[in-house]
């Protein structure tokens, strides 16, 4: 592991202690999505995973039909009480819900070094909708998150209906993930990956790394599957996994697309709805 944990984390760790990664995320009770999907992620991954929660949602295969807030203090706190006592080696962003909230999270980070050049690496998925359609993030977030939270984020991973909220770029077609991606990067991130589930016409599901220089296009198989629920989250949560072991950031968001395509082919039914991508498809053929 070459990346140091902030807080008392700090100490020598013990030799048997894997690295450890905090989601700052909503939850979902139906377990496909959010803090529920990044925690097994995250364990899949041989990480320890934390959480910081934002908002607790009511929720199942087939939609939201309830979102509760937590108060952004309590947010804040979470991530304290977490940073100050075990250690980040890397952190994640699903679900923020408000401007308040960002700026919590974000004066929350700031004290323990966690975003920004040569600190903790931070995910930043710009969470907004639910797959079925439901807002998870209210109009004025928007703006905190392109002038605030951006500029701070190792890595920003929007799909395509969030690149359109975002910059008002409608994507079509592969050659306009570039775009994207440009304008994105223009909010300050070091790195943005742009996710392609939402071209459906495409026969793969290429997405795409910009560094502010180079577009790497990450190939993979388009599945026919409507379970994927999940799956943004999955890839963000396994991207954040590897940064905490210390991959460089063009690696883990590799070893992030190979765990997102692996669970897209694992995905199950589940419900009357859309059924989840499985986020443990390494360990699920093992019993007890
Ligand atoms: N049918 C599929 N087969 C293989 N990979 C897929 C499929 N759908 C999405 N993916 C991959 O899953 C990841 C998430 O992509 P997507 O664009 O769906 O993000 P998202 O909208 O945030 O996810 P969600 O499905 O959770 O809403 C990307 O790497 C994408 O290429
Ligand atoms: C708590 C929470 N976080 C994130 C998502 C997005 O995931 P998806 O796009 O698969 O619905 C969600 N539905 N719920």
């Amino acid at each position: 592991m070459d990346s140091t944990p902030v807080g008392h984390g700090t100490r020598p760790a013990n030799d048997t202690a894997p690295p450890t990664a905090l989601t700052i995320a909503g939850s979902d009770s139906g377990g496909s999505a959010g803090m529920h999907a990044d925690l097994r992620a995250f364990f899949s991954c041989g990480v320890h995973g934390m959480t910081a929660v934002t908002a607790v949602t009511v929720q199942n295969t087939v939609g939201v039909t309830d979102v509760v807030e937590i108060p952004p203090e309590t947010v804040a706190a979470q991530i304290d009480s977490v940073a100050s006592d075990i250690g980040v080696h890397a952190a994640k962003t699903g679900v923020l819900a408000s401007a308040e909230c960002i700026e919590a999270v974000l004066r929350a980070c700031d004290r323990h070094g966690i975003g920004g050049a040569g600190r903790t690496p931070l995910v930043i998925d710009p969470v907004a909708a639910s797959r079925s359609g439901e807002p998870l993030l209210h109009a004025d977030a928007l703006e905190a998150l392109r002038t605030e939270a951006f500029r701070r984020a190792t890595l920003v991973t929007p799909n395509l209906d969030e690149v359109r909220l975002l910059t008002g770029i409608d994507v079509r077609g592969r050659e306009q993930l570039w775009d994207a991606a440009k304008a994105i990067y223009d909010f300050g991130p070091s790195y943005v990956l742009i996710k392609s589930g939402h071209l459906p016409e495409d026969s793969e599901c290429v997405d795409l790394l910009f560094d502010g220089h180079e577009a790497t296009m990450l190939p993979g198989p388009r599945y026919s599957t409507a379970h994927t629920h999940g799956a943004g989250d999955a890839f963000a949560s396994a991207t954040t996994a590897a940064l905490a072991r210390g991959a460089p950031v063009s690696r883990a968001v590799r070893l992030g697309k190979r765990f997102v395509t692996r669970s897209v082919e694992h995905a199950y039914p589940l419900g009357d709805g859309v059924g989840p991508v499985s986020t443990f498809w390494r360990i699920s053929s093992r019993s007890i």
